[in-house]
């Protein structure tokens, strides 16, 4: 589906309610306290704080109070940051504390890590009432989210197409107590105000999910539907095909900030160790009291997670999807040279285990 961004667009204002409350142009984009607390009064006068749109290969698109301009790369920004944008020299504007930064690690050699967007408040993670409906992979988002100081909201779409939606919505709040669940119908004006709550005006929310949860659904319904004309901005890539453009911030007139990239939408959980540890953070309190320090809650004597299993304080699956994910989440963030040893070290295991069968067997 075409995102329909018609109504983001430069002199849009059709969105826009007659009675809006008066706000900064820099509140609108989500400047607060915490940004304009890094910094001073001279330098709010001498260099204004702007937001990063977009970025491009030319440089990166930023708008503030009556800024709007492309400024040459340079400064190590991705889109959502705000810079105390240097007129004379805009590669050295400074980049502000992220309160919130969402990375991922390149593939390929060097696997550099890639910021993918920062300052995001929500993270909507979006599944289907179907066979989407996946425990362990909302739980991989929620601890990327955590890892990434976002607030995570699971909703949970497509309400309509199943008789009773209580099951699914139950089964997502077992997941964690501070994560909020939202069931609705996609399509129509439930969105806008089932989401009202985060999604006021200077917020900046993502959607994340698989493919055709409803997520451009959700962006179009948050627009206000406003446009009937499907008009989804595009630029030409190196191929002279239309893409839809990458790392977009989209202002909502009169509402909150919409980041839509591919970068998030093919999330990899890597280096999320401290978000899976706040997300099973009953397990982890339990492994604390392991005996070794390195336990894998396997065989191991004195296994303080094994001991709550057995007397059923903890449920297998979970524990199973917890121990998953912290696998996962090593091997993804292992560098190159790690894998091989990895590798080589698990060869070498196999070539042993072999050796000693043939030498049984003769
Ligand atoms: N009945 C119903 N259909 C929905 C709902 N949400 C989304 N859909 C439909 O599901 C299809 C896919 O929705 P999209 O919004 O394109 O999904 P997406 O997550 O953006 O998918 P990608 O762009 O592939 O990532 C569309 O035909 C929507 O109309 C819902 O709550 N109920
Ligand atoms: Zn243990």
């Amino acid at each position: 589906m075409v995102r329909d961004y018609s109504a983001f667009l430069p002199g849009s204002s059709k969105a826009q309610p007659a009675a809006a409350p008066a706000r900064s142009a820099l509140e609108a984009l989500g400047w607060r306290p915490f940004f304009a607390q890094q910094i001073d009064a001279t330098a709010l006068t001498e260099t204004p704080p702007v937001r990063v749109l977009s970025v491009h290969r030319g440089g990166l698109q930023v708008v503030g109070d009556g800024i709007e301009e492309l400024i040459p790369p340079g400064p190590e920004a991705t889109v959502g940051d705000w810079l105390l944008l240097d007129r004379a020299l805009p590669r050295n504007s400074r980049v502000l504390e992220r309160a919130s930064l969402v990375k991922r690690r390149a593939p390929g050699h060097d696997r550099q890590v890639q910021l993918i967007a920062a300052n995001i408040d929500t993270l909507f993670v979006v599944t289907s009432c179907n066979q989407d409906f996946n425990l362990a992979r909302l739980e991989r988002y929620l601890a990327l989210a955590f890892d990434a100081e976002i607030e995570p909201v699971i909703v949970l779409t497509k309400t309509d197409l199943v008789t009773d939606p209580a099951p699914y919505a139950a089964e997502a709040r077992t997941l964690s107590d501070r994560v909020a669940v939202v069931a609705l119908d996609a399509r129509g004006a439930a969105p806008a105000a089932a989401l009202a709550d985060w999604c006021r005006p200077g917020r900046t929310v993502a959607f994340v999910g698989s493919s055709g949860v409803g997520k451009s659904t959700l962006t179009n319904a948050l627009s206000g539907n406003q446009a009937i004309a499907t008009q989804a901005i595009r630029e030409d890539d190196a191929k002279g095909r239309h893409t839809t453009t990458h790392r977009e911030l989209h202002p909502v007139p009169g509402g909150c900030l919409l980041l839509d990239t591919p970068g998030m939408r093919e999330l990899q959980l890597t280096d999320a160790a401290a978000g899976i540890a706040e997300l099973f953070e009953d397990l982890e309190a339990l492994a604390a009291g392991c005996r070794f320090r390195d336990c894998q809650h396997e065989t191991e004597p004195g296994c303080a997670v094994q001991a709550a299993l057995d007397s059923g304080g903890v449920e297998p699956a979970r524990l199973a999807r917890w121990r998953k994910l912290k696998a996962e989440d090593a091997f993804n963030s292992a560098s190159l040279s790690e894998r091989r040893g990895k590798d080589r070290a698990f060869g070498k295991m196999v070539r042993g285990v072999m050796k000693e069968t043939s030498r049984r067997k003769r």
